[in-house]
């Protein structure tokens, strides 16, 4: 499986072509669009996520609410392309009407400097601005929820939660509550900031409506858990072969995420040995399992059948209403950042995307290694190898 996405933030339509989704897989638009319907929810989204009601049309490779095998077409359109038509036309040459959203003072911690120097657009950096911004992570999470629907298949469910923004944490203590993803899924999604109980709820909107006020950003950390993978996911013979490095670097991969970690993580750099290894055990039903999670579902870059437990850093929102220093690019000299619309946070959202993307990885490697023609062989070839798994 791989795919590509395409789309311009302010252009009319957002795109994702996916290939190799074996044939068969029931899929309809209300799947994907519950998942859209996701990620605009977040606290602390700009004016933006007002204009938009992000759905999703099928423009090839699905038949019937089934995919064909063949390539499928996801289409989103920009509703705020209306507003835009004149500032994007494709085919209108550059007139002074047209060109009246100028971006000419880079805005520190975004793309538009270092892209304007790379691609040579010195006229106008809304020509990086328009594909770094986030709004091409809708089509991730679109092709996201088709990958969530092929894992969920084989009985893989996958769910991104916040973990914090800025000081104000969600308990994760409260995790060991939980006794299956689904709980948790519906705890989270109870609440505006998915977190986990109404009090972190009420500390995180406090924390994004006072940065608000402030005209200030912030970012946060976000978890994504994975369970019912199949043990033996990617593998430890080559570095381009281990699962958790993909992973890793789908996360690091979405929009202003700078840190990643498996497990305890980062933590685990101060601990000992016999607190960070996860220790086996057998029993009949089962066959083996680990008594804890620590090393977050991997060893030797291969799903160890725990829960996959994914965390990612996403920094402040770069973009400020009190801007940062920064240099117009026309006349060198000192100025305050452009203020374009912004997001106040986006780590909600994120939590989301992170989501999508950890769904992607999974089901690529799952398509690498069964068979990715058709979905019911696929879905036997998972429970035999299954079985030889339990029997080891
Ligand atoms: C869901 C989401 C929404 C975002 N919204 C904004 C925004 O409104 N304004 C902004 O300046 N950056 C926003 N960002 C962050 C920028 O897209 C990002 O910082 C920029 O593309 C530079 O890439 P980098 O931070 O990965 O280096 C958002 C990121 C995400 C994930
Ligand atoms: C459009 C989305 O996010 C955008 C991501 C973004 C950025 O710079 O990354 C900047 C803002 O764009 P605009 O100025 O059009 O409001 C966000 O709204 C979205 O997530 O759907």
């Amino acid at each position: 499986m791989r795919y590509t996405t395409a789309g311009e933030s302010h252009g009319p339509e957002e795109i994702a072509v996916i290939e190799g989704i074996p044939a068969g897989l029931h899929i309809t638009q209300a799947d994907i669009d519950e998942q859209l319907a996701r990620r605009q929810q977040g606290y602390g989204r700009g004016e933006r996520q007002k204009i938009e009601t992000d759905t999703v049309t099928f423009l090839t490779g699905v038949r019937h609410q089934l995919t064909l095998g063949s390539p499928i077409t996801l289409n989103v359109h920009n509703d705020d392309h209306n507003n835009w038509s004149k500032i994007m036309a494709p085919d209108d040459p550059a007139t002074s009407e047209n060109t009246l959203r100028k971006v000419l003072r880079p805005r520190p911690g975004h793309a538009d400097l270092v892209g304007g120097m790379k691609y040579r657009h010195h006229d106008d950096l809304r020509n990086v601005l328009e594909r770094s911004s986030a709004r091409e992570t809708t089509m991730r999470v679109a092709v996201g929820a088709v990958a969530k629907k092929l894992l969920s298949e084989i009985g893989v469910d996958v769910h991104g939660f916040v973990v914090n923004v800025g000081p104000a944490k969600s308990d994760l203590n409260d995790l060991t509550k939980y006794h299956d993803l689904n709980e948790l899924r519906l705890v989270t999604e109870s609440f505006p900031t998915r977190a986990l109980s109404a009090e972190a709820d009420a500390a995180i909107r406090e924390v994004i409506d006072q940065t608000k006020r402030n005209a200030n950003t912030v970012g946060g950390q976000v978890q994504v858990m994975a369970t019912g993978m199949p043990v033996g996911l990617g593998s430890y013979v080559s570095a381009d072969t281990k699962l958790d490095a993909k992973i890793a670097r789908a996360i690091v991969g979405i929009n202003a995420f700078k840190g990643v970690q498996f497990g305890g993580g980062f933590d685990n750099a101060e601990k000992f040995g016999d607190q960070v290894m996860d220790e086996i055990f057998w029993d009949e039903k089962r066959g083996f399992y680990r008594g804890s999670d620590n090393l977050g579902g991997f060893e030797g870059g291969m799903t160890t059948g725990e829960a996959i437990v994914v965390r990612g850093v996403v920094k402040p929102i770069p973009t400020l209403y009190r801007p940062m220093q920064s240099v117009d690019i026309d006349t060198h000299q000192d100025h305050k950042a452009s203020i374009e619309r912004s997001d106040t946070t986006a780590v909600t959202a994120a939590a989301v995307i992170a989501e999508a993307m950890v769904a992607i990885e999974l089901a690529k490697a799952v398509l690498d290694k069964f068979d990715a023609d058709n979905i019911d062989r696929m879905k036997e070839q998972v429970e035999r190898y299954r079985d030889e798994i339990r029997s080891f």
